[in-house]
């Protein structure tokens, strides 16, 4: 597989006059999971919009291999994007949404054993635990070269995290994934990178994250969790 490279900079976003984000900049790149954290509020999402293409700041640049898209998710086979928000169509069943997701519903079955039990069952009918890991596996497995994943550990048991890291690792062997969520130390296991969004607005690549989160204000004390080395 040849290697691509996601960057996004001069990412800026005002509303109402406040600034959120000024002059990020974040690179992905096929075969890494880059981990992006911050604060409630900081923009994490406002971010991933803008680089998936659905939201504009002020200004924005988003180049694949040194090539501008002014609407990335326009771009078939570029990117997918997990929203915080429900996005499935509840009235559907869990198969037919993967045919139109393109994703065989066996490969979700692969890492999830627990849903084999729900090909006809529709959307509406999952718990909101499943309906939200069938969203993000749907997402995760789509066949595109970069995938942003917003909170893809919300309401999944401790278990279903375990599963969709292991997930997350297998597919990042052929794609970019950008990874946000809470579950920080989650994240951090997984993650080949790590930009971390400081007040107000303003990128920062962590180059030691267990010292950092706590100095830049992300986490009340320094993390004591021993970060695993990524394999273990
Ligand atoms: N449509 C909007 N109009 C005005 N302000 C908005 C709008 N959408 C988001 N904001 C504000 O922009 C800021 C960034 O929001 P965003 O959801 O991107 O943050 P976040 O880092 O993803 O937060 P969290 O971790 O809590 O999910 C917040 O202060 C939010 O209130």
């Amino acid at each position: 597989m040849s290697e691509r490279m996601l960057e996004a900079d001069s990412m800026w976003l005002e509303y109402d006059g406040q600034k959120i984000l000024q002059s990020i900049y974040i690179k992905l790149q096929t075969g890494h999971i880059t981990a992006l954290l911050g604060r409630n509020g900081t923009g994490k999402s406002s971010l991933m919009q803008m680089m998936f293409g659905t939201l504009r700041g002020h200004s924005q640049s988003v180049r694949v291999d040194g090539h501008y898209f002014s609407h990335p998710y326009k771009e078939q086979g570029l990117i997918s994007y997990l929203p915080q928000q429900p996005f499935l169509p509840s009235a559907l069943r869990v198969g037919h949404v993967c045919k139109l997701y393109g994703v065989e519903f066996t490969n979700l079955c692969e890492h999830f054993e627990s849903l084999q039990a729900f090909e006809h069952t529709r959307m509406a009918d999952l718990s909101v635990g499943n309906r939200r890991l069938v969203g993000t596996l749907l997402v995760l497995m789509m066949p595109v070269a970069f995938t942003l994943l917003d909170e893809p550990f919300a309401a999944l048991s401790p278990l279903n995290i375990e599963l969709m890291s292991t997930a997350i690792r297998q597919q990042s062997a052929r794609k970019g994934i950008l990874i946000s969520d809470h579950a920080y130390e989650d994240v951090l296991r997984l993650a080949h990178e790590t930009y971390l969004i400081a007040p107000v607005g303003r990128s920062i690549l962590l180059t030691d994250a267990g010292s950092q989160l706590a100095e830049y204000g992300y986490t009340a004390t320094k993390p004591t969790f021993q970060m695993k080395k990524r394999g273990e």
